[in-house]
């Protein structure tokens, strides 16, 4: 089977959060079964894009409304990442610092969809599916099926991969001169609620949609802010698949980034010299729990309880617990971290911005990651804490549901709270500590979480049962 997969992130190109994790590596574990996935992304203006070898495949240009741009199209040609990458550069308009945040995002992402469209309708081998993640490339599949100039393209089956409802990438109708000509009595299949709405188009217009969790899929049959009753509508399509990791990256045993590796029978000490560098670098006291957060700062990730869930524990444990925090986003909440760590000095430290490296470091050192999310597709922190041995800490929701049992159950692997509120996150916090100090129970737990099975694997075989459900022979 020959899979394109059309993303505006991939791990190690370009990465925002997850989404760039999921799509440099399902097709790597794709192309390992014997199948050929490839990639195509915007060419943004990253290291990696002036660090690696690449050749020219193609030249064009793209309408967008009145506006013509010139467009490239490079392939990597080491293979490095395990699958064929190919980089969309639109000079002027894609090729630009950062993937979001840009003024003219929409009209950026709109003619990147436009272009890799433009581009697959010269090629003479087409291939069997078109996977598209996220609002970003939520048009394609309307496009594919609909618009006058890529008829040749109707046959290819299309997937559509909800990475996170939460963002659709709406925007006006005054906007539709945009897309290429197509019979005016369908516009509705692009819009929902007043707006031209990719996601919504996607899950219209998608041979079949899939979300990153199966727990995930059941909550947006409920709550999929205002796509609801188009979710209920579309239901005999949806289907829900649990994210991997990836585990070649994801390894304690030879990750880089690591002061020490260690696996399974070795973490014990592996850990602790993880943990006392960690500490050393935040001026923390490396003898008492350590509990982690790592993320984006949005209200979704729970962001903003993080101060009082953080000053609250220190003081209800006696400060006899440390907090260590990664992240950006949100002034206020970083404001308020910074206000926290004031009056938590010695037992709260933190860093703001985005640094892989340290990541890394964080999983190895914590003993615990907290993630006190209100809504989470999938949440891959959590399975790359079990895997470096970091007991998670999570609210029960949407993947975090399918990936951590509460120790307290049988094969438990982590703690589990229910309600995104401080008191119930302090309770979990609590119950944290009290684990570590039963050093037997906490090493069982600990072993047994990285031991666990969350490679991509399965998931990379689930992904393929439903494309082979759907395509044209
Ligand atoms: N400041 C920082 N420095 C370094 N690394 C940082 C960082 N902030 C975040 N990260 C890293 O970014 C990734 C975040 O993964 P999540 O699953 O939480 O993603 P996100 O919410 O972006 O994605 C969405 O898509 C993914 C993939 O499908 C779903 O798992 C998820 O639930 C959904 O919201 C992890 O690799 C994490 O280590």
């Amino acid at each position: 089977m020959e899979i394109l997969h059309v993303s505006a992130e991939c791990y190690p190109v370009a990465k925002v959060g997850g989404l760039a994790d999921v799509v440099g590596a399902l097709p790597k574990y794709q192309c390992l079964a014997g199948h050929m996935a490839k990639v195509v992304m915007p060419a943004y203006n990253t290291r990696f894009f002036h660090t690696h070898e690449f050749e020219l495949v193609h030249q064009g240009g793209t309408w967008l409304g009145h506006d013509w741009y010139h467009v490239n199209i490079w392939r990597e040609t080491t293979n490095v990442l395990g699958f064929d990458l190919y980089l969309l550069d639109i000079p002027g308009l894609l090729d630009k610092d950062g993937v979001y945040g840009h003024h003219n995002d929409m009209q950026r992402f709109l003619a990147f969809q436009v272009a890799v469209l433009d581009w697959l309708n010269e090629w003479q081998h087409q291939p069997d599916v078109v996977h598209c993640h996220d609002h970003h490339t939520g048009l394609v599949p309307f496009m594919m099926s609909h618009s006058y100039k890529y008829e040749r393209l109707r046959n290819i089956a299309t997937v559509f991969t909800i990475h996170n409802a939460q963002y659709q990438g709406q925007f006006g109708w005054d906007q539709l001169y945009l897309l290429p000509g197509f019979d005016l009595w369908k516009a509705g299949l692009l819009g929902w609620d007043g707006a031209i709405n990719p996601m919504a188009a996607a899950i219209k217009c998608a041979w079949r949609f899939t979300t990153v969790s199966p727990n995930y899929m059941q909550e947006l049959f409920t709550s999929a802010n205002g796509l609801e009753a188009l979710m209920n509508y579309e239901k005999g399509k949806a289907a829900g698949i649990l994210n991997g990791i990836d585990t070649n990256v994801w390894n304690p045993a030879t990750d880089p980034m690591l002061p020490a590796a260690y696996d399974e029978h070795t973490f014990v000490k592996g850990k602790r010299e993880n943990k006392e560098q960690l500490c050393e670098e935040f001026d923390l006291d490396p003898e008492l729990p350590l509990i982690s957060f790592i993320g984006r700062l949005v209200a979704d990730k729970g962001a903003d309880l993080l101060p009082e869930i953080i000053g609250r524990s220190i003081y209800e444990q006696k400060q006899q617990l440390n907090f260590i925090l990664l992240g950006s986003g949100d002034p206020h909440v970083e404001w308020s971290l910074q206000q926290t760590k004031l009056y938590t000095g010695k037992n709260f430290n933190l860093q703001f911005g985005y640094n892989e490296a340290l990541s890394h470091r964080i999983y190895a050192g914590s003993d615990f990651l907290l993630m006190p999310s209100r809504v989470e597709p999938c949440g891959l922190n959590q399975m790359y804490a079990l895997r470096y041995g970091t007991v998670p800490i999570v609210r029960s929701v949407g993947g975090l549901k399918d990936t951590v049992t509460d120790f307290g159950d049988p094969g438990g692997s982590g703690i589990r709270f229910i309600h995104a509120a401080t008191w119930d996150a302090c309770l979990a916090v609590g119950r944290a500590v009290q684990l570590y100090h039963d050093t037997a129970r906490f090493q069982d737990i600990r072993e047994h979480g990285m031991q666990l099975d969350n490679s991509w694997d399965n998931s990379a075989a689930a992904y393929l049962q439903l494309y082979s459900s759907i395509i044209v022979r």
